[in-house]
């Protein structure tokens, strides 16, 4: 979106959440074969990448998350600026960037990777780059196994270590995220998963039976399961408190873990009830972040 008074460009960054996630064991460089259903928050559950005219590129950061990224000194922002600007070779580009961080960091939501993609995005339109699709994929991928699905930010089947994506057709489904305020890295998690001997009965699955709504979605998903789920519940316990009291929710047709975790999340029939329950749970939980989003079905 741009704002014709101030010509401000702004991107949203989507929360990414993996319905379910099957991984195999590692490949000859560390990286772990996976098979994921990912779907994309709407506003509720999103960061901003903003920019400005500035000569230099430039970053600062705000929102509820930003002291999370204090003395970071490979924001995925400027990154993905750099490698944009490296791929174009047009180093006199410059811009002031502006992150509003509202999504917890290190939390299986993607938030870094959705910040490097809407970055991308938002500067190959203000700096006139003109790259195509294709192009942005490709350097999306040299940033995180994340990035070239949150580009396409439609719900998709991920699979190959999450470059070769595939979409799907899903409605949108009414969810409630909570994230129980501790940072988990994903490196730590696939360690753990490699010790426990984990992944060796990997195999890609078809898709789950998405013709009807919210409620038939979430029953087909009950078949499907995290697999990164028990090695997370070592590192951080938190996750089982998370996953019991969603579980326990009123309303609540499924619980999971996303991604690498600690975020996890439940299923609702409508949005009301996801926004009901989101207020009962931050109500109980002060310390935990509780967002209701509806997840973007397919256009
Ligand atoms: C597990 C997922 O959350 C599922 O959506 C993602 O694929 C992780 O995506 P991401 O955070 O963008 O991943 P990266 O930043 O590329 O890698 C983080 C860490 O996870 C490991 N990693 C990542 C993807 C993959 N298929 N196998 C891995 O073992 C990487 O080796 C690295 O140690
Ligand atoms: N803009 C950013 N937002 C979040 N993390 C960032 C950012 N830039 C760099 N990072 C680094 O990336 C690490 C992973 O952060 P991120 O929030 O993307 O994890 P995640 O939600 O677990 O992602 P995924 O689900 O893709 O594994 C952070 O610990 C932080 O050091």
């Amino acid at each position: 979106m741009v704002d014709s008074a101030t010509s401000l460009t702004t991107v949203w960054a989507p929360a990414k959440v993996n319905l379910y996630l099957h991984v195999g064991r590692p490949l000859e460089d560390g990286r772990h074969p996976l098979d994921s259903l990912v779907m994309f928050a709407d506003a509720s559950a999103a960061d901003r990448v903003s920019v400005r005219p500035l000569k230099t590129v430039t970053l600062n950061v705000d929102g509820p998350n930003a002291k999370a990224l204090k003395g970071e000194k490979q924001n995925l922002v400027l990154q993905a600026a750099k490698l944009l600007k490296d791929a174009a070779g047009r180093s006199d580009l410059g811009a002031a960037l502006n992150l509003y961080k509202e999504l917890p960091v290190a939390a299986g939501i993607g938030g870094g990777s959705a910040d490097a993609a809407a970055t991308l995005q938002a500067l190959n339109r203000y700096w006139n780059i003109g790259f195509g699709d294709e192009a942005l994929l490709n350097l999306g991928a040299e940033l995180g196994a994340d990035v070239p699905a949150c580009l396409r930010s439609d719900p998709q089947i991920m699979r190959g270590i999450g470059e070769k994506l595939t979409p799907f057709s899903a409605c949108g489904l009414p969810i409630v995220l909570v994230n129980p305020a501790v940072k988990l890295s994903t490196a730590d998690v696939f360690r753990k998963f490699d010790e426990l001997g984990m992944g060796a009965d990997f195999k890609e699955r078809e898709g789950p039976d998405s013709t009807g709504g919210p409620e038939a979605l979430a029953k087909a998903l009950e078949e499907y399961s995290n697999d990164l789920e028990a090695p997370t519940k070592l590192l951080c316990p938190a996750v089982n408190e998370v996953l019991t009291t969603l579980e326990k929710t009123e309303g609540a047709l499924l619980a999971r873990m996303s991604g690498s975790g600690p975020t996890c999340f439940a299923v609702f029939s409508s949005f009301e009830a996801a926004k009901a329950a989101a207020y009962v749970l931050s109500k109980r939980k002060k310390k935990w972040w509780v967002r209701a989003t509806l997840l973007s079905g397919s256009q």
